[in-house]
């Protein structure tokens, strides 16, 4: 069975994993909350590929946090997206005040180290931060994600500059044996979709307490806008399933 139909085969004990492997293949959007014992928080997460202006505008109000496109570790290494602490690390050998805000050990926490990339506009952009351009900017990210999986040898720089107004994360190398980020979750889900592993994704936020939106107003947000909620570990656990099957 080829890569691109191995998915058709799989169906998941959980119903919710089945549901939301659907709507990501109907560019619909989903929300991902990664733990208790992490963030704490829950992300909107759509496919780059499928996101219009009306998506941004929904993230930018309605959840309300950074917009990012998170990338599959393959692709993200072959367009040589470098990890943000990398780059401030290597600038700190000549500027050392750099060498004190660049990211350490210990500082996050929750996870060992974030997966912040660089961020980028398309060149097609003006300032880039209009709900239509920053759509513009991520379907692109989808579409040269999807061109640097197939095996065209494409060039990041040609295409996009920064600094810009979407962050792109750099998804772990062994992906959700390394990290549990809602960069690595959404990732998995894109793969087990058979989709390409490029996923938008926005924290919702809190109006009221300025906090992060609780998991259980967040839960209550998606069955009033008809959006599968799944958490961290149910996704880890259907992709343990999937890596492991044979059709
Ligand atoms: O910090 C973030 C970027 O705004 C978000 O938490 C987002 O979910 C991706 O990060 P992570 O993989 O660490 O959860
Ligand atoms: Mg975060
Ligand atoms: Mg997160």
């Amino acid at each position: 069975m080829s890569e691109s139909t191995t998915y058709e085969c799989m169906k998941y004990r959980n119903e919710g994993i089945n549901r939301a492997l659907e709507a990501l293949r109907n560019g619909k959007m989903i929300q991902i909350y990664d733990s208790d014992t992490r963030e704490g928080e829950t992300d909107l997460v759509i496919p780059a590929k499928a996101v219009t202006y009306k998506d941004v505008k929904w993230m930018r109000k309605d959840a309300g946090g950074l917009i990012c496109v998170a990338v599959d570790p393959v692709a993200s290494k072959q367009l040589r997206l470098p990890l943000m602490a990398d780059i401030v690390r290597e600038a700190s050998k000549t500027s050392e005040s750099l060498g004190d805000v660049v990211e350490k050990d210990g500082d996050l926490k929750y996870d060992s180290h974030s997966s912040f990339s660089i961020w980028v506009n398309h060149r097609d952009t003006r300032t880039g931060i209009p709900d239509l351009e920053r759509a513009l900017t991520i379907r692109k990210i989808g579409e040269i994600t999807e061109k640097s999986l197939s095996g065209d040898g494409v060039r990041f720089g040609n295409e996009f500059r920064t600094p810009g107004h979407v962050a792109l994360l750099r998804a772990a190398e062994r992906l959700l044996d390394e990290r549990m980020g809602q960069t690595e979750l959404s990732v998995a889900l894109a793969r087990m979709a058979g989709i390409t592993p490029a996923m938008v994704v926005c924290e919702m936020l809190d109006d009221e307490n300025g906090k992060a939106l609780s998991k259980e107003n967040s839960k209550e947000y998606g069955k009033e806008h008809g959006l599968v909620f799944l958490e961290g570990q149910e996704i880890v656990e259907a992709y343990l399933q999937w890596t492991g099957a044979r059709c």
